[in-house]
């Protein structure tokens, strides 16, 4: 990102929210962007996710500015992309496992119907909901929910992975569980991860952490 600024609302009520962001995310990196309640942090991501139109500065995704590109690039970019967000929005009527399926089916890929259950089973599997495949999302746990998410962010091996507060429902051993996996998929495939989150513990674990205020990128946490 270079020199991005971003306003919500029209007329009276138009408020800048994002003032002059730039920012550089390697890939293969695990990134955090921290900060308080309302600085900015879910708009960054929704804008390096296409999910919003960039109004002002450049954003480059993948060796390609998002600024001014049409909705259909928007799209193809999506495709590439991981996103996990707060709302889980997995679909009640359909099992953990047809989910996770789901994942694959969104990003239009196609292929051997075994070879794409096997790897969503195998992701389920070290996320430690392998006995729960078969369950409704009626009859998981909240951090079970959230981990089913991850686990269809992350089944059509996206080139980036964006996740907003991806471990706010899990316990100490799933979140890191979470971030090793992010972590590996970054060593061993150049998946790039941008999440926010507010856990100390995985700011720890990040090879960069990023502090917003106010909308804009400030030094340290403060
Ligand atoms: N759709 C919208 N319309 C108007 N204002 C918005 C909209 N989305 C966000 N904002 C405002 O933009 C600012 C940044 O919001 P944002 O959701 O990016 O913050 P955040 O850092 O992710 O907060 P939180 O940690 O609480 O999720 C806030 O002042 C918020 O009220």
């Amino acid at each position: 990102m270079q020199g991005v600024n971003h306003w919500f609302g029209d007329g009276e009520a138009r408020r800048q929210a994002i003032f002059d962001v730039s920012l550089e995310v390697t890939r293969g990196s695990l990134t955090v962007l921290a900060g308080p309640s309302g600085c900015g942090k879910t708009t960054l991501l929704t804008l390096v996710g296409c999910l919003r139109s960039v109004q002002d500065g450049s954003v480059r995704l993948l060796g390609t500015e998002l600024h001014g590109a049409s909705a259909m690039k928007q799209q193809a970019m999506r495709r590439r992309l991981g996103v996990i967000f707060q709302a889980h929005n997995l679909h009640e009527s359909l099992t953990a496992l047809q989910n996770v399926l789901v994942g694959l089916q969104v990003h239009g890929r196609g292929g051997d119907a075994d070879v794409q259950e096997a790897a969503a089973t195998h992701l389920l599997n070290i996320l430690g909901l392998g006995e729960r495949i078969t369950y409704l999302p009626a009859r998981l746990s909240g951090g079970e929910k959230q981990r089913v998410a991850i686990a269809r962010a992350l089944v059509s091996n996206p080139a980036v992975v964006l996740a907003d507060e991806p471990t706010a429902a899990l316990d100490r051993h799933s979140s890191l569980l979470v971030v090793r996996m992010l972590k590996a998929l970054g060593r061993d495939r150049g998946v790039t991860t941008l999440m926010v989150t507010h856990d100390d513990r995985i700011h720890q674990l990040a090879d960069q952490v990023l502090f917003l205020r106010d909308g804009r990128m400030t030094a340290g946490a403060n």
